[in-house]
């Protein structure tokens, strides 16, 4: 598991309000459980959460309940958070984004139970036994209509080649077929460490004798079996579908059945579950149902129950879930290298926004970040999240985190450049320093602006903490605790004694101070750190000393 990061990072509860998966660490959360969950994953869950489990809830009784809980478990039966299985299609993944509200699912302990469903369907299939079995039961013996086709030899096509895919491929080989697969986004060599090739769309469908659909539902494979690819298969091929019944289009493999050009489909996933009792795919006699049977063994369920419940209950703990769907994937050791940058990055955020005084509004953001390391070796996407987050949230209602970063970003107008500055040195150390510029707009600090004309603050970790090291054109070194004032002034002894002696008086304690100048006896800038907010008529008293050009209140 991931270690665990701030939790300003983590959490997911939108301000005011509980979520579905959200860090509430002062009490026991409580954990929904609306479908029937494997008893392994519930004794889980209860060591670390009150566990309520409520099946069948209509919509009204669903929406009620999830107020008052802090994560939510579902499988497939369920339109609305934790998926204990692969298929995220039954997740309005958009608005638990916008809502900041991570979801996560158990990719990983269905795959085997969902390849074998898939292997039992081809087999039952070429020897008709769910129709012969029909008929024995039904008083008859029909030896010569369930004359089946043999495997052996067949072409397989595997459409999909992803943990299922493989897994079908795998076993497929085991019994004697050719197996091919498609997958635009597959790697080669993985196919091709057990035998399997390659091939396009046209080449995978129209060559095959058993087509086997492993791909998951998005727009570009809804009904990516349809008149038009049903007209290029070979006659008599036969269908498998074990991923989503939107992949096909129904009425088209009705067509195809009634054709001949599909000699049979075995099905265990339909576009409307459970299907009506009149649809006619399910009643035509060459088709063979299940009702998704594919991660229905004991083995998957007590393996998926405990894979969602870990992953609940590490997003419970403020744990950044290895298998979040709507979160960037962030490495482990990724996470506990750059969390010190995480809180530097937020903190940069913050001061530049609470800088602007006007302009023509914080709408575009400059990134720089300077490491030694190659830009592959480093990845952005957590210190940019923290970055809006900084921008976002001192001057919004909205709540910022990982999941939502980016969208928010997105719908505020808010436009984030990112550049990487490649120093040598040390690759060891992710990152020198961030920088965050903000264009166009004016500041309440005027200092803060740089030659460039833009908002302009640096930070890097010293000693593991968060320092600021510069503020437009001046650097300065504090470290981002606290809060901060900022104070330009004519450079000349006696200033700091002036400044440290007012805020003592008033029993406000120095964090830090550092002072930054351009050259000896101009202007300098003094950054001084304080434990407590001063009162407004204490930093009226800095402003007032005559020596004093500007000064300015930053909340950290
Ligand atoms: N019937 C059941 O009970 C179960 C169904 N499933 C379903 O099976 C499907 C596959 O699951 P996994 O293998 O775990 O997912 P996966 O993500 O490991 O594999 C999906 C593969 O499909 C590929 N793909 C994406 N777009 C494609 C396209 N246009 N053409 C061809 N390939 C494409 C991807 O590159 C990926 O390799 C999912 O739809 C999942 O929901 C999974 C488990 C149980
Ligand atoms: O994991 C998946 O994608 C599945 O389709 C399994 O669905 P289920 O959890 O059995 O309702």
């Amino acid at each position: 598991m991931a270690p665990p990061l701030p939790s300003s990072l983590t959490s997911v509860a939108p301000r005011g309000r509980r979520s579905f998966v959200v860090m509430a660490m002062d009490a026991k959360p409580t954990v929904l459980v609306a479908e029937k969950l494997g008893a392994a994953g519930l004794d889980l869950l209860k060591t670390f959460a009150n566990v309520d489990c409520s099946y069948n809830l209509t919509q009204e009784e669903l929406c009620t309940k999830i107020s008052l809980c802090d994560a939510l478990i579902v499988r497939s039966g369920t339109k609305v958070v934790g998926r204990a299985g692969v298929g995220i299609d039954n997740v309005d993944l958009s608005a638990a984004t916008e809502h900041g509200c991570l979801v996560v699912n158990a990719p990983t302990a269905n795959t085997v139970a969902a390849a074998e469903h898939g292997i039992a369907l081809i087999t039952a299939m070429a020897r008709n036994v769910a129709q012969a079995d029909a008929s024995v039961k039904a008083g008859k013996w029909l030896r010569n209509k369930y004359v089946g086709v043999s495997l052996v030899g067949k072409t397989l096509a595997v459409m999909g080649f992803g943990k299922v895919g493989s897994e079908v491929a795998r076993r497929a080989k085991g019994l004697g077929m050719h197996v091919i697969a498609h997958d635009p986004y597959a790697p080669a060599d993985r196919a091709h460490a057990i035998g399997v090739d390659l091939v396009s769309f046209e080449e995978a469908i129209s060559t095959a004798d058993f087509i086997s659909l492993h791909m998951p539902l998005t727009p570009a494979t809804s009904k990516i079996l349809n008149d038009e690819s049903f007209a290029k298969m070979k006659k008599g091929v036969r269908i498998v579908n074990v991923a989503r019944g939107g992949v096909i289009d129904e009425d088209a493999l009705v067509r195809a059945l009634d054709a001949g050009i599909v000699a049979q489909a075995a099905l265990d996933v339909f576009t409307e579950e459970p299907p009506a009792k009149d649809n006619k795919l399910v009643l035509h006699e060459n088709v063979t149902a299940t009702p998704h049977l594919g991660a229905s063994t004991t083995e998957a369920q007590e393996g998926v129950a405990i894979e969602i419940a870990e992953a609940v209950v590490g997003a419970l703990k403020g744990e950044l879930a290895a298998t979040a769907v709507n979160a960037p994937m962030v490495p482990a050791e990724v996470l506990s290298e750059l969390a010190p940058f995480v809180v530097v990055a937020e903190k940069l955020g913050r001061l530049a926004v609470q800088l602007v005084a006007g302009g023509s509004g914080v709408k575009s953001v400059k990134v720089t970040y300077a490491s030694a390391r190659a830009p592959d070796d480093f990845d952005t996407r957590l210190l940019r999240a923290m970055i809006i987050k900084g921008l976002i949230e001192p001057i919004s209602s909205a709540f910022v985190n990982l999941v939502n970063a980016d969208f928010t970003a997105k719908q505020r107008g808010l436009r984030i450049t990112e550049e990487r500055i490649l120093l040598d040195g040390s690759p060891e150390n992710p990152l020198e320093y961030i920088q965050v510029q903000i264009a166009n707009v004016e500041s309440k600090f005027a200092s803060a602006i740089s030659e460039t004309g833009e908002v302009k603050v640096e930070g890097m970790v010293k000693d593991g903490k968060p320092h600021l090291t510069r503020v437009g054109s001046f650097n300065v070194d504090v470290s981002l605790e606290g809060s901060l004032i900022l104070c330009r002034q004519v450079d000349q002894p006696g200033m700091i004694g002036k400044v440290g002696s007012i805020l003592g008086s008033e029993n406000v304690n120095v964090s830090f101070m550092s002072v930054g100048r351009i050259a000896p006896r101009k202007h300098a800038v003094m950054a001084i750190g304080v434990d407590e907010e001063p009162k407004k008529e204490t930093l009226k008293k800095i402003g007032d000393i005559p020596a004093v050009e500007e000064f300015v209140f930053l909340k950290l």
